[in-house]
């Protein structure tokens, strides 16, 4: 166990029964209470590859990706849910752990063939980060991974993401 993923352990907290009743929900708000911790994951999924754009996927995917990509002078992109960007988008559907959601990216996000990272906080069915690669490769770049902060391995989201390259800061 590295003093990382010792740190990211220690700075997440278990809410159970939230937002529905089974469902043990990883709270990252602790975390970024933490400038020192928030720092080094930021820094983290900064150096893990070069890209030319970085994807968060709402709302806690913006909070790590934005300054993840401002480290690593990395444009930002943002994937959101369905009806909040304004230009013409291209969307997809999915399942996650306790519901189901359309999520969208602008159409004209990237240049064609860009190198993009998509990052998020948590990997629990994969359902979100499935629907996310699909869109970006849909929009014309080439995935180079997906970083989360938090892979819930009992959930299997990575049986979902064979042809993607995932990284996990801590698996559980
Ligand atoms: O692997 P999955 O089962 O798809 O679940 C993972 C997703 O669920 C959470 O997002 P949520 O839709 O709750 O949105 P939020 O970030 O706005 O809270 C989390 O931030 C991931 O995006
Ligand atoms: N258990 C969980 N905790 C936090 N975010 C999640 N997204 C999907 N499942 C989650």
């Amino acid at each position: 166990m590295t003093e990382l993923s010792n740190l990211i352990l220690d700075r997440i907290r278990d809410v159970p029964d939230y937002p529905k009743p089974g469902v043990l929900f990883k709270d990252i708000t602790p975390l970024l209470a933490d400038p020192v911790a928030f720092a080094a994951v930021t820094d983290e999924l900064a150096g893990m590859y070069e890209v030319d754009k970085i994807v968060g996927i709402e709302a806690r995917g913006f909070i790590l990706a934005a300054p993840a990509a401002l480290r690593a002078g990395a444009g930002f992109v943002p994937v959101r849910k369905k009806g909040k960007l304004p230009s013409e988008t291209l969307e997809e559907s999915y399942d996650l752990e306790y519901g189901s959601a359309v999520i969208e990216v602008h159409r004209d996000a990237f240049v064609p063939g860009e190198r993009v990272l998509i990052v998020d906080d948590v990997l629990a069915t994969g359902g979100t980060a499935r629907a996310a690669v699909e869109l970006v490769r849909r929009a014309g770049a080439d995935v180079v991974a997906l970083a989360v902060l938090m892979e819930l391995a009992f959930l299997k989201g990575r049986e979902r993401l064979t042809d993607v390259e995932v990284r996990s800061l801590v698996v559980v």
